[in-house]
């Protein structure tokens, strides 16, 4: 971030509240988000009551006006406390209580136009905003738009810093993308892509800092971040929290699951396409292995991450009864990992033995979360991959580890099986010759073939589809059977 352009005081009104007022703030918007709050397809915490809402920091990026029709936009950080609790219909799991933090940017107005009425909140009843609409600012495009005047002009406003590495132009036309997201992203005249961060950490967040560091490398296999924003001021030592990332918009480009799944309804293999897929997913891990450090894990730390697997299984099976009959099964994926002899640690990202004996493995940081819409086909036909913020329910700390590379190669194996299973009628065929050509491109560019690392591969694969099925379970409960196919197989039982 050091070549970015300073911070230094921004231009034009706003300003950040007092911990005092943002705490009366906050305690009079509760009765709304406590009801709007679970419905956003971004919060991760469905599932668990609420118990309370703190602020962390609240922000006039543009103060409420008394009367008219100037809207108001304020930057909020909440903390948002969950008992621990019984997990869906599930029986008593021990899922521990939480308290994160969310980014939240309402608009604020005397009376919402009917153009903004899919956008409300609600009214607030009490504290400084009585009487006035709360709705999700995003949905308008003149705030949407004064977002974009902070991230031009970079600077600082109370907790929040805005940076930037090149000069953005004015007068983008914004406009917010569907629902379906872990966050949420504004468009700006098809030129930009603003990503929020919903759920936001202390520590460098992977979304920013591997586009960053891809850029450094060369990469052109990934959009780098052209702007960016943080809260800085969270308190006692704390790292900055990432909040939000410009990139450049590839324009015209299609996802990689709306490519695989149209393939499919014509009747087309797709093989190239995935081919092309593994090589650039190869590009991409060895340009992350060049920019960022590289550890061996050693027989220890490979069984600490069966454990690791092992103890997600357990706690899923929990939360998601379907998952018991195979738990057995599975676990004998996760078991081999810490046996040697079984061709796990002869490949590229697993190779050679530890001094005491016993496979070492290769780890770097990875993609962290890599299927199919993670990645865009330019209408050159060349692939990008997108959204390096790992696995959203998994702690920072744990996505910015270095990881064995075959974790992703896992991910988008998973997803030619998604793809395949959630097509009529089912094609198993399809989804074998994709995820064998995907593996051929990633041993082209890599020089060693990630079926090479069998066990790893099968236990990254294992752990991603245990992922799934709670995600799922918890996201989109129409589509568990397509995880649990997976896990039938995976586990060994009978087609
Ligand atoms: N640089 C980009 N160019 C074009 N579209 C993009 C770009 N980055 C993201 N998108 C689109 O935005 C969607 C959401 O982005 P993503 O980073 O995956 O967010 P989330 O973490 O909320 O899932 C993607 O599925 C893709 O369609
Ligand atoms: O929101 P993200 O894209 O960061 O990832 C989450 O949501 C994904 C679904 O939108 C989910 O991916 C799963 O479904 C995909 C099809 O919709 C499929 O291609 C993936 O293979 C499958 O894992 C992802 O796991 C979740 O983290």
């Amino acid at each position: 971030m050091s070549k970015a352009a300073s911070a230094r005081s921004s231009p034009g009104p706003g300003a950040a509240l007092p911990p005092a007022g943002a705490g009366r703030l906050v305690d009079s918007l509760t009765p709304l988000l406590h009801e709007w709050l679970p419905r956003q397809r971004w919060f991760a915490g469905k599932g668990r009551p609420i118990t309370g809402f703190s602020a962390v920091a609240a922000t006039e990026l543009m103060p409420p006006a008394g009367s008219g029709p100037t809207p108001g936009l304020l930057h909020l950080l909440v903390r948002v406390e969950q008992r621990a609790t019984p997990d869906l219909d599930a029986p008593p799991v021990p899922v521990p209580p939480t308290d994160d933090c969310y980014q939240l940017l309402l608009g604020v107005r005397s009376a919402l136009p009917p153009e903004l009425a899919a956008a409300r909140i609600g009214v607030v009843d009490t504290g400084p905003l009585a009487g006035r609409v709360v709705y999700e600012a995003l949905h308008d495009p003149r705030l949407a738009d004064l977002l974009l005047e902070r991230l031009r002009s970079p600077g600082a406003l109370g907790p929040l810093r805005f940076d930037r590495s090149v000069e953005i132009p004015a007068g983008l036309v914004p406009r917010l993308l569907g629902a379906e997201q872990s966050n949420s992203s504004l468009v700006y005249g098809e030129e930009y892509i603003l990503k929020i961060l919903r759920r936001v950490f202390p520590g460098a967040n992977p979304d920013l800092e591997l586009p960053l560091a891809l850029a450094r490398q060369g990469s052109r296999r990934v959009p780098s971040p052209v702007a960016w924003f943080q809260a800085v001021d969270g308190g006692a030592g704390q790292e900055p929290l990432t909040l939000g990332v410009l990139q450049p918009f590839l324009k015209d480009s299609e996802d990689g699951w709306q490519l695989a799944l149209r393939a499919l309804a014509d009747g087309d293999a797709f093989t190239g396409e995935a081919r092309a897929l593994g090589r650039a997913t190869a590009e991409v891990h060895l340009a992350l292995a060049a920019a960022l450090p590289t550890v061996s894990l050693g027989p220890r730390q490979t069984a600490n991450l069966a454990d690791a697997m092992s103890a997600r299984l357990d706690a899923t099976a929990q939360a998601v009864p379907a998952l018991m009959p195979y738990v057995t099964g599975l676990r004998t994926a996760f078991d081999a990992l810490t046996r040697s002899g079984n061709g796990h640690g002869q490949g590229a990202h697993g190779s050679g033995e530890a001094a005491g004996g016993g496979p070492v493995t290769r780890a770097q940081r990875v993609h962290g979360d890599l299927h199919l819409g993670q990645t865009l086909r330019t209408p050159d036909g060349e692939w990008s991959l997108i959204d390096f913020e790992g696995e959203p329910a998994r702690p920072l700390t744990e996505r910015r580890r270095p990881q064995p590379a075959v974790r992703d190669v896992a991910g988008m194996l998973r997803s030619f099986d998604y793809a395949a299973r959630s097509h009529e009628p089912w094609h198993p065929d399809w989804a074998e010759r994709c995820r064998s050509a995907y593996c051929d491109g990633y041993g082209e560019a890599t020089g060693s073939d990630p079926r090479e690392d069998a066990a790893l591969l099968r236990a990254y694969e294992t752990d991603k589809a245990v992922y799934e099925v709670l995600y799922e379970a918890r996201n989109r409960p129409d589509w568990l059977p397509v995880p649990m196919a997976a896990i039938h197989r995976l586990a060994g039982h009978q087609p």
